[in-house]
């Protein structure tokens, strides 16, 4: 069963005077099935543990287990195949590729990744509740913001990892689309068995959540 544990956790950056703790003894799980939300205002903490959780960066200390496994910094090997081929990021920037259609970017991940994507009926159909099935020979730079937010999302549910990791992927939308994209989360973590954790300081997506955290100065409290 696909898990996430963080135990203990602390991140430093910098030293001396110019030491700041990003995070603070953090413990948070997150499990299949399930929309983990953790919620706190800028500069809290959300990033950095997200990127933690999904392997971009290291702890300065504690222990971080994926399936009941513990994760070892130094395995670089094993921590490419777990990014690659478990993990689906919805990041900040979208980082969508700028001289590729929207099109192009799903074929990209095919070659990145070459099995186990979705099928075409099956995520033509998550393509129409995001509403974009009709932007795939856009340039992001013809998108809107929201347009390349919920790009980014099809990009990271078409993969299909075990995990989705998501950095405030409601942050352009209006309410209505927040509605939608929350339910369309909610769904692929119950019907498609995924752990989708979502860090943000959207409180509308408060509804959509099985579990919430809050985070503030790098500390954490579950409240749900
Ligand atoms: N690479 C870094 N070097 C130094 N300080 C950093 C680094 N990354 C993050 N920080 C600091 O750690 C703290 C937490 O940052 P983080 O980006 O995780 O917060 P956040 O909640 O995601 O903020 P935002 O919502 O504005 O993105 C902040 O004080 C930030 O300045």
């Amino acid at each position: 069963m696909a898990s996430l544990k963080l135990v203990d956790v602390t991140k430093v950056f910098g030293e001396g005077t110019n030491e700041v703790v990003a995070l603070n003894r953090v413990n948070f799980e997150s499990r299949q099935g399930e929309l983990t939300l953790i919620l706190g205002p800028s500069g809290s903490g959300k990033s950095t543990l997200l990127t933690i959780i999904g392997g971009l960066q290291s702890p300065t200390s504690g222990e971080v287990y994926v399936n009941g496994q513990l994760v070892d910094v130094k395995d670089v090997k094993s921590s490419d195949f777990f990014r690659l081929n478990q993990v689906g990021f919805v990041l900040q920037s979208h980082s969508l590729v700028p001289f590729l259609t929207v099109k192009k970017q799903f074929e990209l991940a095919d070659r990145v990744k070459k099995q186990n994507n979705l099928q075409t009926e099956q995520f033509n159909h998550y393509l129409q509740i995001l509403g974009i099935d009709q932007l795939l020979d856009k340039y992001p730079n013809q998108l809107s913001g929201g347009q390349s937010q919920r790009v980014a999302i099809a990009r990271a549910i078409y993969t299909n990892p075990d995990f989705i990791l998501a950095d405030e992927p409601t942050a352009a939308l209006d309410s209505d689309r927040v509605k939608k994209v929350g339910e369309l989360f909610k769904q692929i973590a119950a019907s498609e068995d995924k752990a989708v954790v979502i860090v943000t300081h959207d409180l509308r997506l408060e509804q959509f959540a099985d579990h919430v955290y809050h985070i503030e100065d790098g500390a954490i409290t579950q409240t749900k």
